[in-house]
């Protein structure tokens, strides 16, 4: 296991948008790494090239040596939850991860494991419409995990998710990276990611600010301000786009991506890499 390099990525939206900025760090097997920054920073236009839904302007994701698009059997390698919410509401939990299992290749008896994992076997056969925005997270997890994976990218993951549910995911992304795995989290909200993370990447308009471990940082409140020169969203706060928030809970907004999965599902947006330049769109 050798984790996720990312060398030199950059990414221009037209002439006058470089939404990354010659980004270099490395996402270790065995530990949790906290992707911090402003909105805007560029978080999840990194994860998205790293997944090879959007094509770089220049530089590298490589993933045990190579870009996602060169993996032999991509979900297997990477778990990716990037939006939580595109599963059809129509359609049962259960049958959303084993469509998602047929199309991708992955054994049945995953579907079940991944359900347990993620703590929706009881809810498994309710219908996705009904689903609260934390079962609907439970479940882009749960899709993510589907292949078994060693290296886990997940955008904003306690998004929706109540204390409870975040206290749980801080759980079992710690067992995840003690099982070897290498795991890394965005957010902009730091209480979680310094209850969670071993390692740090802080970036701020695209570019590199902090790559180290957690403990080499007395305050992360404090480094997060002087390196991003933005106040971190205080933990308490709901998020102008989670509103689900209860306030008084910590919160992770968010993210919007364009969904880009051949199952039409939501969760685990690490689609074969054939997304491409067509996924660039925004779709909020
Ligand atoms: N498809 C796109 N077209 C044009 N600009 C884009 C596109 N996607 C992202 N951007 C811009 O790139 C920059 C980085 O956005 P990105 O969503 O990656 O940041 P982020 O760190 O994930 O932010 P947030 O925490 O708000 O989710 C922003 O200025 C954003 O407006």
């Amino acid at each position: 296991m050798t984790g996720v390099s990312v060398r030199g990525l950059t990414k221009d939206f037209g002439s006058s948008v470089r939404a990354v900025d010659a980004l270099t760090f490395t996402v270790a097997p065995g530990r949790v790494t906290g992707f911090l920054g402003p909105n805007g920073a560029g978080k999840t236009t990194t994860l998205r090239m790293m997944v090879g839904l959007i094509r770089p302007t220049a530089g590298e994701a490589l993933i045990n040596g190579r870009t996602y698009g060169q993996l032999a059997r991509p979900r297997r390698v990477v778990g990716a939850l990037l939006e939580a919410t595109g599963a059809h509401p129509g359609r049962r939990g259960r049958d959303h991860l084993r469509l998602l299992a047929q199309v991708t290749g992955m054994p049945a008896r995953r579907v079940d494991e991944a359900l347990d994992q993620v703590g929706l076997t009881d809810a498994a056969g309710r219908r996705v419409g009904g689903y609260s925005l934390g079962m609907r997270q439970r479940l882009g997890l749960g899709a993510a995990l589907l292949g078994d994976p060693e290296i886990l990218l997940l955008d904003e993951p306690a998004n929706g998710l109540d204390p409870a549910g975040i206290a749980w995911l801080r759980s079992l992304l710690r067992d995840l990276a003690a099982e070897g795995r290498a795991v890394l989290i965005s957010s902009h909200v730091l209480s979680e990611v310094a209850q969670t993370a071993d390692d740090v990447v802080i970036v701020n308009e695209g570019q590199l600010r902090h790559a180290g471990p957690l403990a080499e940082l007395d305050d992360l409140e404090a480094a997060f301000l002087r390196l991003t020169g933005t106040p971190a969203e205080p933990s308490g706060t709901a998020s102008e786009k989670a509103p689900e928030h209860a306030a008084g809970q910590p919160t992770w907004r968010t993210s919007g991506q364009p969904t880009g999965d051949p199952a039409g599902n939501g969760g685990g947006r690490a689609a074969g890499g054939a997304a491409g330049e067509a996924a660039e769109g925004r779709s909020a």
